[in-house]
């Protein structure tokens, strides 16, 4: 993978929309690789899905790359094209402004523009898909999360926590062009068991991949622990946490503590790396399986924290393993 960067007077190096979009779309390949997954699709079969394969999520992330390269192009150009200061001027302009009184008075319009440019190009990336599914919803969710953090990440925030806030600032912003079109079944899980599902957790600066998902990869990485068990935990305790719309439309309430206590209980047993906990690993993955429970929004936020952790910020003060690893995280149950 080229590592190309690009320098400008302003500030440190960041990524370009070629590496942006190659980072995705390995997140996405990393994703869907990894194995055993509890109802969700891998190397060894459909999960909970009837009507996925590895190969296809393969060939699905694929064709979301040149969403992703548009999508960091689109970003990188509102963040460079006006403003005497350049690149770092919508980047200043966010930090000035968060927090100063009711939103519509202080957005930078330039902001506004870009929300329904990164909608327009999402919802193309989304046909793109669909074209190479055959209508299969392969990476619905994963599309919106990375998108907004590929775009978050081509403004030119420096630091991942940086970006998941310019992300959440993002789809916080209305879309005047939404079309208007059949109700989503994440629309139907959210109006009826009142969580805020995908969108409410991009608003939130994504608090299950800052808090929960990312510390536990950094921490593996620095500690030298075998890099798939690590990444199984993040995916567990993601699951342990998250109010999945997926897996309430699927399941209901009852499916959703399924998913939440079997995932509590296999990081009780010790995680992915220890014998008894593969064993409830592989015992949750026929439960949910055999209940068509696809826990679908955390691995969705398990590409976003492989997409984070494989981005080279401008400040190292990121790459560092998070302190606050003890403590509980920012995250609902
Ligand atoms: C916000 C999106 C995901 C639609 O969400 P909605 O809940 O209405 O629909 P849908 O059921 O199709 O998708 C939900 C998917 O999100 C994921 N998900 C579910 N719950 C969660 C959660 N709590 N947190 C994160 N992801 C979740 C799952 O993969 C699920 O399948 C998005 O598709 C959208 O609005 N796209 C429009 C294009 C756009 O604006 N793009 C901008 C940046 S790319
Ligand atoms: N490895 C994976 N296996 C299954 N789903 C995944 C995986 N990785 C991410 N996902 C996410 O799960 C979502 C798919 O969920 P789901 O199939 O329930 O969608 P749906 O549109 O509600 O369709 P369905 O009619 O099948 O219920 C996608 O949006 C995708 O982003």
């Amino acid at each position: 993978m080229s590592t190309t960067r690009e320098r400008s007077p302003a500030r440190a190096p960041r990524p370009s929309a070629d590496v942006l979009a190659n980072l995705a779309v390995r997140a996405l390949c990393e994703e869907a690789r990894l194995s055993p997954k509890p109802g969700l699709v891998d190397g060894r079969g459909a999960g909970a899905h009837g009507d996925m394969d590895l190969a296809l999520l393969l060939a699905s992330a694929e064709a979301l790359r040149p969403a992703f390269r548009s999508l960091a192009d689109a970003a990188r150009r509102t963040a460079t094209g006006a403003g005497p200061r350049g690149e770092l001027d919508l980047r200043e302009e966010l930090q000035r402004r968060r927090g100063l009184g009711p939103r519509d008075e202080y957005e930078p319009r330039r902001l506004l523009v870009l929300r329904e440019e990164l909608g327009r190009i999402g919802r193309a990336g989304e046909a793109a898909m669909s074209r190479v599914t055959g209508g299969v919803n392969t990476h619905r969710g994963a599309l919106w999360t990375l998108g907004l953090l590929v775009a978050a990440a081509a403004i030119g925030a420096a630091t991942d926590r940086e970006a998941a806030r310019v992300a959440a600032r993002l789809a916080g912003l209305p879309d005047r062009n939404v079309p208007a079109g059949a109700i989503s079944h994440g629309e139907r899980a959210r109006r009826r068991y009142g969580v805020s599902g995908a969108r409410g957790q991009a608003v939130a600066a994504f608090p299950h991949v800052i808090g929960v998902a990312l510390p536990r990869l950094r921490l593996a990485g620095a500690a030298g622990l075998q890099q798939d068990a690590a990444r199984l935990d993040a995916l567990l305790a993601v699951m342990s946490l998250l109010e999945d719309t997926c897996v309430l439309y699927r399941g209901g309430r009852e499916g959703l503590r399924v998913v939440r206590s079997g995932a509590e209980r296999v990081l009780a047993e010790g995680g992915a790396g220890t014998r008894r906990g593969r064993d409830a690993l592989l015992e949750l993955d026929e439960r949910l399986t055999a209940r068509r429970l696809s826990p679908g929004g955390s691995a969705d936020l398990l590409a976003a924290a492989f997409f984070l952790h494989s981005v080279p910020w401008p400040s190292p003060a990121d790459a560092r393993p998070c302190r606050r690893q003890g403590r509980r995280p920012a995250c609902r149950r």
